[in-house]
């Protein structure tokens, strides 16, 4: 096998060819679906009469448009019931995995597919969906793609890629308290840019990341795209196989050691050559919150919104768009900023870790008057074991709504919507004008736990006063 990086290895490994256009035609192990991107690509291939080629390596969900409050069927909203029928009789027909509302499994896409086990070291993966990153937590090469990228994986398991540059994002150390892998990835977006990623894959290094357990490791590179990054990942390691053994999909006895040496042999090589290589001192990380219409406008909660003059030359245009935005003025301190949503899921920060850290902080606690706080479990799984566990009720017994799982306010392709001006504090990765729901609602990045800290203060606040 070659040496390199694990990016090299896994892209040599599942190379068919070079097309005539010079890109690599590359197989693809696992093609994850959702209702929204989708559609359109089994309408090209029934036009051309063709099936889905693999549809043992095809597994839908569906996500986006779910309600989380009133599931009964029909939905309310007719053309979301348009879509999860289309998506159920696409599978139909083809033969596919369809893990839909009640079947136990039903989650958001980048939820599911590790809790089951499907996502593993090696492969790659693809999915109508640009967190598909996320899977790169266990050394998987994870892409999102486009509908007409989703047709081409139907009909021939394969994708079109040109072949992108690895830069090495090494953090070292011990986070302090209060400081999560949220904060981490905010950081280094902040620090890199929105579009510093553009046409890399990143590869997370170093002992802060060694030492993440997977879900840490998955909200980091859930979020690599919005670095511009088109994927992220961690090498696999003993970590990774203990999340993995007992998965429903896991390979089993003397399998399971067969895929662990393979596994072991993808780890990049200690001489690796990276196109760039960036190092991180963890220590200096805080909690981090995002103040302006990009993932990349993020400051320590302790500082205060950066004025023109803090900012780099190519940053302030977008900064004088956001001040506007968003109705903050440069040099204001974000701590304080009064909050009217909290919003606590999506496939960022909506599995059973990042609930257990908000519940810490709900625990003997109310939310703040006047502040609509929610939690959307990640997964029906996530929902079960977070219930088994006993947080619904201590998040109830605070004031939080406690819904059923789906992508909700992220995106708000669902009844969960920002309403007017309403400020949100959001767990989810994306801050964009208009992206929960009301065209001129506003979103503020965070952790969970910082989410937490915002529904009981009724403001932006520190969550280390709280712990
Ligand atoms: C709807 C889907 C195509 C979209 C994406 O690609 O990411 C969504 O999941 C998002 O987070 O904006
Ligand atoms: S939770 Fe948000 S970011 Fe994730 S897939 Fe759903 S809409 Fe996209």
């Amino acid at each position: 096998m070659s040496r390199g990086t694990l990016f090299d290895k896994v892209w040599d490994l599942h190379t068919v060819g070079t097309l005539p256009s010079g890109l690599t035609q590359l197989f693809i192990g696992l093609h994850l679906i959702h209702e929204v991107t989708s559609p359109q690509a089994f309408a090209m291939l029934r036009e051309r009469d063709l099936k889905v080629l693999f549809p043992e390596r095809t597994i839908a969900t569906v996500d986006h448009i779910v309600p989380t409050e009133n599931q009964a069927r029909p939905f309310v909203d007719s053309l979301a019931e348009e879509m999860i029928q289309a998506l159920e009789k696409s599978c139909q027909e083809n033969d596919i995995t369809f893990y839909n509302i009640g079947s136990g499994n039903q989650g958001i896409v980048h939820v599911i597919a590790p809790e089951l086990g499907l996502t593993q070291p090696g492969m790659t993966i693809a999915c109508g969906d640009s967190h598909t990153s996320s899977h790169g937590a266990f050394g998987a090469i994870a892409f999102g793609i486009g509908t007409s990228q989703v047709r081409d994986v139907l009909a021939s398991q394969t994708l079109a890629l040109s072949k992108l540059k690895v830069r090495k994002i090494e953090v070292n150390g011990n986070l302090k308290p209060g400081v999560y892998a949220k904060d981490v990835i905010l950081h280094i977006i902040r620090t890199l840019g929105v579009k510093g990623g553009v046409g890399y894959a990143y590869e997370f290094a170093g002992t802060t990341f060694a030492q993440m357990n997977m879900e840490e490791r998955m909200t980091v590179c859930n979020m690599a795209i919005e670095g511009g990054a088109r994927c992220g990942y961690v090498n696999p390691d003993q970590i990774t196989y203990n999340y993995l053994q007992t998965r429903d999909f896991a390979p089993t006895g003397a399998d399971w050691d067969q895929a662990v040496t393979w596994w072991e042999s993808l780890r990049s090589d200690v001489d690796a050559e990276y196109d760039d290589v960036v190092v991180f001192d963890a220590g200096e990380i805080t909690p981090t919150v995002t103040w302006g219409i990009t993932p990349g406008q993020g400051i320590g909660v302790n500082q205060k919104v950066p004025t023109p003059e803090e900012l780099l030359e190519e940053d302030r245009f977008i900064a004088e768009e956001a001040y506007r935005y968003m109705d903050l003025y440069p040099g204001q301190p974000i701590q304080g900023t009064k909050i009217d949503v909290c919003f606590i899921g999506s496939c960022t920060n909506g599995r059973i870790s990042d609930l257990r850290e908000a519940a810490k902080i709900a625990q003997g606690r109310k939310v703040a008057e006047g502040v609509k706080a929610f939690v959307v479990p990640g997964s029906e799984r996530v929902k079960r074991e977070a219930e088994a566990e006993g947080l619904d009720k201590i998040f109830q017994a605070a004031g939080f709504e406690w819904r059923e799982p789906g992508c909700s306010m992220c995106l708000a392709m669902n009844p969960d919507k920002l309403q007017g001006r309403q400020i949100s504090a959001s767990s989810s990765n994306r801050n964009f004008k208009g992206r929960q729901g009301s065209s001129s609602g506003r979103t503020l990045l965070m952790s969970p736990a910082m989410v937490a800290t915002a529904a009981i203060k009724g403001e932006i606040a520190d969550v280390r006063d709280l712990l």
